[in-house]
């Protein structure tokens, strides 16, 4: 920080409250604006583009300065910790008019892009989860609260889960202690707003001792994660680090609930990314959440993320959904009653979490008891239906009768959002508040009247009485009657044209207004104060609801889903056949140019007989389409959705692993195929007879002889492994179609298409049978790449068709194919890289006429490999 002055009290005050905060912007409220010194301002001044001064204080050295109004602090607020910032607020905690010398000032609170509440720096669809992570040297622990709704989460288990977790669940802030900083960003990348901690607060006595003063429990296991030594690690550096940014009031946290690995289907990070279920790469916007979020509440918008990236193993709590979504689907006017009381129930849980720290105002606590006057109809509705989730689900709402009643009862129809602009409470509530009200409405009336009656006495016509804040009220005169004024009119202020005047009796009666106003707002406050004291022993119950009224807004959408986009029950079993009947792509399928159908294919995958299916076809076919909506069927059957499909008969899948060859997403400056190769080492590791693999174009991330070898050895590892995991594998290498022959639940399928003169069109059926070849150069073509260099290319491809390989098996191919780039190299275009690589490529020659593919593991493939890449450097 720069030096500051230390001449003034003011900046002494200031620099022994920044020494307590040093790593975040202090702003300091002086008088009606909140100030920043030193660099601070500057940091100010450039994220918020406020005009940079200098403060001078005479001998002692100047500072920088900037600031801005104090109403104005929720807009730059927001931009300052947009901007990865952490703000301590440095509030006035006394009336600068009662103060003696210098004004008391305090940190009240401190934001960071994980402890934010304030609705500007929240996202209404989404969770603003703060994430403690704990390391120890065989687990980790996480805990995962969201301070603006009060739901409060803990998990443990290894690094690949903590990274599922995070990936999945996309904290905007995530604290760990201070030595772990290298092993983190190792671990989880940079993409993270992190925030370290001393290591003496990750202890796990310390930790419980915070939860159960939290919880006023003895124990935890009622939440049941008293086993879970590293995830209470990590729930108590959580709460500390709320205490530690002043945020003291966290009655609304009323529970810690545990995330369970085994309760969930398991999607790593790329399945996650490459399903394009919260993200897409090229088209913004369209993905699996986009295309199912039909939600009317933000509390069902932020479960449906959940349900989407912690689809659910138990195939009874499933079924309870599906039958659930099935029986709104036939009650229609059940269905669109609930839904319309849901939409005019606002934000519930973020509501309710502005309760403890006192920051709702009238029209939200007006709001929240509607909304449980809707509850009630609600429950009504639920617990009248023959559904037995859904009466279950009605029994557990409580509508909170007597608050509700209470607060519509004491709160004004239309209340103004400031407690202190005007009239919040009833007449008829206080009976001094109703007295005081008529002495001030009836005071102004007899301003009025005294401005009558001094008109008539002195003939000024054009008399008026008007307030300001400086004498209160005066009466004024335009200059041209100024000579009427009487000598009992004291002046007070002259301006261009008139002049201003007070009266004994004017102070008089504005003595008694202002005195009936003071204490009419004193009397409103205390009213109100009262009611949300009352309301913190029901934010447990509105909780409740809140969780309740998004369970049935999620249903209800699924429901409405099912309807509007012909969407299937499926039909969920504890066996490992899967057999999908129409299946199309949810978010393509939507997505698809007006006119446009989108073409729908059968999928079987039956470990005893179609283990893995080699899919060949050519690019645009819609190979990756068919992978990828086999995965996102399987996930939405999962999450309890009805799936778009005439039937599928779904098997329970403990985890579905997605792997895209040489896709762009590259870290850590590894090498695009060595993070293919990465990727799909992982998946191998952790497959189970319930597992489902979808690979696409693996191995393309090198050259085609490489490809082909990993490609095929993966491929055989899968079929011989005695889990059997269903494998979709998507490839341009009809080498691979050899593997039918070869492996007995290896099943060859190929995307149909037919050539019309020299064009395709795509059929889009998938059909038994390898395809010959992938039609690359007719959709470069497409793309629009040069005629010369699409005729070089044919050209090209018929000179390596001449001889056909199709035949063989792939290691006298491969020989073939090398022949006759080898024979290219000599015609009239050289391809310089052989040329001018003639030795290097001799070298490679040998050694891959020595290399045995078949029986070469992966492992050996690419230090095989790692050996051509040294030749060439
Ligand atoms: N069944 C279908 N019905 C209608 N349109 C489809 C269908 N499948 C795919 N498409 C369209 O074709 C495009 C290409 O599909 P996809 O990416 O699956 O092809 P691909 O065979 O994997 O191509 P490549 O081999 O080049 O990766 C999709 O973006 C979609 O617009």
């Amino acid at each position: 920080m720069a030096k500051v002055a230390t001449d003034t009290p003011l900046m002494q005050q200031h620099r022994a409250i920044k020494q307590k905060y040093p790593d975040a912007i202090l702003l300091f409220r002086v008088g009606d604006f909140y100030e920043t010194f030193g660099e601070d301002a500057i940091k100010a001044s450039q994220v918020l583009g406020i005009t940079l001064t200098k403060r001078n204080n005479g001998a002692a050295s100047s500072s920088e300065l900037a600031g801005f109004p104090h109403h104005a602090l929720d807009t730059y607020l927001h931009k300052l910790v947009k901007a990865g910032y952490r703000v301590a607020i440095c509030d006035q905690l006394e009336d600068p008019k009662q103060a003696k010398g210098i004004v008391k000032r305090g940190v009240t609170e401190m934001v960071t892009p994980g402890v934010a509440t304030n609705d500007k720096l929240l996202e209404h669809n989404s969770n603003n989860f703060l994430a403690g992570v704990h390391f120890t040297e065989n687990k980790l622990g996480i805990a995962l609260l969201d301070i603006s709704t009060g739901e409060f989460f803990a998990a443990e288990g290894d690094t690949e889960y903590i990274d599922k977790l995070l990936q999945s669940l996309k904290p905007a802030e995530v604290i760990f202690q201070r030595s772990s900083q290298k092993y983190f960003k190792e671990t989880f990348g940079t993409r993270f707003y992190t925030y370290t901690l001393e290591s003496w607060i990750f202890d796990e006595a310390f930790a419980t001792e915070l939860l159960l003063k939290h919880f006023q429990t003895h124990s935890l296991k009622g939440f049941g994660v008293e086993n879970m030594h590293c995830g209470i690690v990590a729930a108590g550096a959580v709460l500390h680090y709320l205490k530690e940014t002043e945020h003291p009031n966290l009655q609304h946290v009323t529970t810690i609930q545990r995330i369970e690995r085994d309760d969930h289907l398991w999607m790593d990070r790329f399945t996650i990314r490459n399903l394009e279920l919260l993200n897409s790469g090229a088209e913004q916007g369209n993905n699996l959440l986009k295309v199912l979020d039909n939600t009317v509440s933000p509390m069902g918008a932020r479960l449906l993320k959940r349900w989407m990236v912690l689809p659910l193993l138990d195939i009874k709590k499933i079924n309870e959904r599906l039958d659930l979504v099935e029986y709104f689907i036939k009650e229609t006017d059940i269905r669109k009653n609930i839904q319309h009381l849901i939409k005019q129930c606002g934000d519930v849980e973020r509501l309710v979490s502005k309760i403890p720290v006192k920051k709702i105002n009238p029209r939200e606590v007006l709001h929240l008891a509607k909304g449980l006057q809707q509850t009630d109809q609600v429950k009504q509705i639920c617990t009248a239906s023959n559904n037995e989730y859904l009466k279950r689900l009605g029994d557990a709402l409580n509508p909170c009768t007597y608050i509700s009643n209470k607060i519509i009862n004491e709160i004004v129809e239309a209340p103004p959002v400031a407690l202190n602009k005007g009239s919040v409470i009833k007449n008829g509530v206080h009976a001094e508040l109703d007295m005081l009200r008529n002495i001030s409405s009836g005071g102004k009336e007899y301003l009025l009247e005294i401005q009558q009656k001094e008109a008539e006495r002195t003939g000024i016509t054009t008399l008026k009485i008007g307030f300001n804040n400086v004498f209160g009220y005066f009466l004024e005169v335009t200059n041209s009657h100024k000579q009427k004024a009487p000598a009992d009119w004291i002046r007070k202020q002259t301006l261009a044209n008139a002049e201003r005047y007070i009266t004994p009796e004017l102070k008089e009666y504005e003595e008694k207004i202002t005195g009936a106003e003071d204490k009419i707002s004193a009397i409103e406050s205390e009213l109100y104060d009262k009611l949300l004291i009352e309301l913190q022993d029901y934010i447990a119950s509105i909780q409740v609801n809140g969780n309740i009224l998004a369970i049935l807004d999620c249903i209800i959408c699924f429901a409405e889903n099912a309807l509007h986009f012909n969407y299937k029950k499926p039909d969920l079993h504890e066996g490992v056949k899967l057999n999908v009947k129409d299946c199309r792509h949810p978010v393509i399928e939507r997505n698809l140019p007006v006119g446009e159908h989108y073409i729908a294919n059968d999928i079987l995958l039956n470990p005893q007989e179609q283990q893995i299916i080699i899919l060949t076809g050519p690019n645009m076919s819609g190979k990756s389409a068919i992978l990828r909506q086999t995965a996102l069927i399987t996930l939405m059957a999962h999450m309890g959705s009805f799936v778009p499909a005439s039937s599928a008969y779904v098997p329970i899948t403990d985890k579905i692993f997605t792997r895209v060859g040489a896709s762009d997403n590259l870290s850590g400056g590894e090498s695009t195929f060595m993070v293919e190769m990465n990727e799909t080492a992982s998946i191998i590791n952790n497959i189970s007879a319930r597992s489902l693999i979808l690979l696409d174009e693996i191995g393309r991330g090198t050259s085609t002889y490489d490809g082909i070898s990993i490609a095929w050895s993966i491929v055989e590892f899968l079929h011989a492994s005695n889990a059997k995991p269903k494998t979709l594998f998507a490839t341009h290498y009809h080498e691979l179609n050899e593997l039918e022959n070869k492996l007995p639940q290896v099943k060859n399928y190929h995307v149909t298409n037919k050539e019309v003169g020299n064009k395709i069109i795509f059929l889009r059926k998938l059909a038994p049978g390898g395809s010959t070849h992938s039609f690359g150069i007719h959709v470069a073509k497409m793309a629009g790449m040069p005629p010369a260099l699409i005729e070089r290319a044919n050209e090209i491809l018929a000179q390596l068709e001449e001889k056909h390989v199709d035949d063989e098996p792939t290691t006298h191919k491969v020989r073939k194919t090398e022949d006759n780039v080898k024979r290219l190299s000599t015609t009239k275009m050289q391809l310089s890289i052989f040329d001018a690589h003639s030795q290097t490529f001799a070298d490679i020659r040998t050694v891959l006429e020595n290399m045995d593919i078949n029986r070469l593991t992966p492992v050996e493939a690419l230090m095989k490999l790692n050996d051509i890449k040294k030749m060439i450097q």
